[in-house]
């Protein structure tokens, strides 16, 4: 007997956009489903594994590079190795990081062989509700969002009702196919993400595992019913239609393009001392300006025996406390991303150096 496709659910956005938040709520709403996640992060720290790994049982990470170019190989190891899994997950949700360019992963994943045991979905693509309706000239947002079947508005919470909309008309306008729905905090119908099969008999309908009204999340902001994405927009179809050859096979590759290609870059700094958290409100608040993204955990010395997750997205800092540090890691673990060449290496490590306290003793 041959095993059940198992549908992949691709999550995309820029930095920070919320698509950690997006996938976790997810996770800890999957109604039992069986869900693995394939996280990339594009620093050799991958905070965001560790912020999933309590929601999903086997989150796989990927990190030290980005899986829409040099990680390509990995991704699609991970895959089979997942497709191995006994029981076999039910869905496989992959986060890229916020500079992959989803086209990329998306024609990896349209592989024949690949395809037909792990077939891709849904693209969703997350977008800052909140931040400045200029963003959405980001050519790697465009990119991103042309990708997506779904986009979910983060942080409507934070974001000014009248910009709000700005930014929905736009990415109504930049992507008239896609089904735009509010998601704040990460929240969104899991019915939505994970549609049933609809050549599958389902006796209560097509959102047998419960109706999206019930579910968490907002409601589609087009004002059609959820079960719409799910039974028209299914990917494969569209991909039916327009990627895959009358054989099955992927359509010929078209050129590559890259529009996160040389452009931003990680640094990780870590630290065996804690942090000073004054200190660290300093150097981040002189370090922001230049920052597109940073996020870490750390210990600060004013608080011994706790570790803080540290967020900085959109240009708003964030500390959240994140329990207990693990044993054998270092104190602080911090991954920035800039622009190249905007902050030299050598400035970073001074300014968070800068933060470090020793503690006595030690
Ligand atoms: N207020 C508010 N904050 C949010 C919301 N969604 C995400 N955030 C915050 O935004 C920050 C970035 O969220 P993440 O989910 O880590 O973003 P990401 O897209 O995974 O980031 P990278 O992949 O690391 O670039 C975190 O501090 C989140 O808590 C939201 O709907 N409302």
């Amino acid at each position: 007997m041959t095993a059940a496709p198992v549908p992949v659910l691709l999550v995309t956005g820029f930095l920070g956009a919320g698509k950690t938040t997006v996938v976790n709520q997810l996770l800890q709403h999957a109604g039992g489903r069986r869900i693995a996640a394939v996280v990339n992060d594009f620093g050799s720290i991958n905070i965001d594994a560790e912020l999933i790994a309590g929601a999903s049982d086997g989150v796989v990470s990927l990190s030290n590079g980005c899986i829409c170019c040099s990680l390509e190989g990995d991704l699609l190891r991970t895959l089979a190795t997942i497709l191995r899994r006994d029981p076999r997950p039910e869905h496989i949700v992959i986060e890229t990081s916020g500079v992959a360019d989803p086209a990329e992963v998306v024609r990896n994943l349209l592989d024949p062989v690949v395809f037909r045991e792990a077939p891709l979905e849904t693209v969703l693509c997350v977008v800052d509700a909140a931040a400045p309706p200029a963003s959405l000239d980001d050519p790697l947002l465009r990119a991103q969002l042309r990708s997506a079947d779904l986009v979910a508005l983060s942080k409507t919470d934070l974001a000014e009702p009248a910009a709000a909309a700005r930014i929905r008309e736009a990415v109504r306008a930049l992507r008239p196919a896609a089904v735009v729905m509010e998601a704040p905090e990460g929240r969104l119908p899991p019915a939505l993400l994970f549609p049933p099969d609809p050549d599958a008999p389902h006796p209560d309908g097509p959102l047998a595992d419960g109706p999206a009204s019930q579910a968490p999340g907002g409601a589609p902001l087009d004002g059609s019913a959820p079960e719409s994405f799910s039974r028209n927009r299914s990917r494969r179809e569209r991909l039916r239609g327009d990627d895959v050859g009358p054989d099955g096979a992927a359509a010929p590759r078209r050129p590559r393009r890259h529009p996160a290609a040389d452009r931003f870059e990680t640094l990780s700094w870590t630290s065996p001392a804690p942090l000073s958290l004054p200190l660290l409100q300093a150097a981040i608040g002189r370090l922001a300006p230049r920052l597109a993204r940073a996020k870490g955990l750390f210990e600060a010395v004013e608080q011994p025996g706790r570790q803080f997750l540290f967020q900085l997205a959109g240009g708003r800092a964030t500390l959240v406390p994140a329990g207990t540090p693990a044993a054998g890691r270092p104190r602080a673990r911090i991954v920035f991303i800039a622009e190249l060449g905007v902050i030299p290496p050598e400035e970073l490590r001074r300014t968070m150096e800068a933060c470090t306290v020793p503690v006595l003793g030690e």
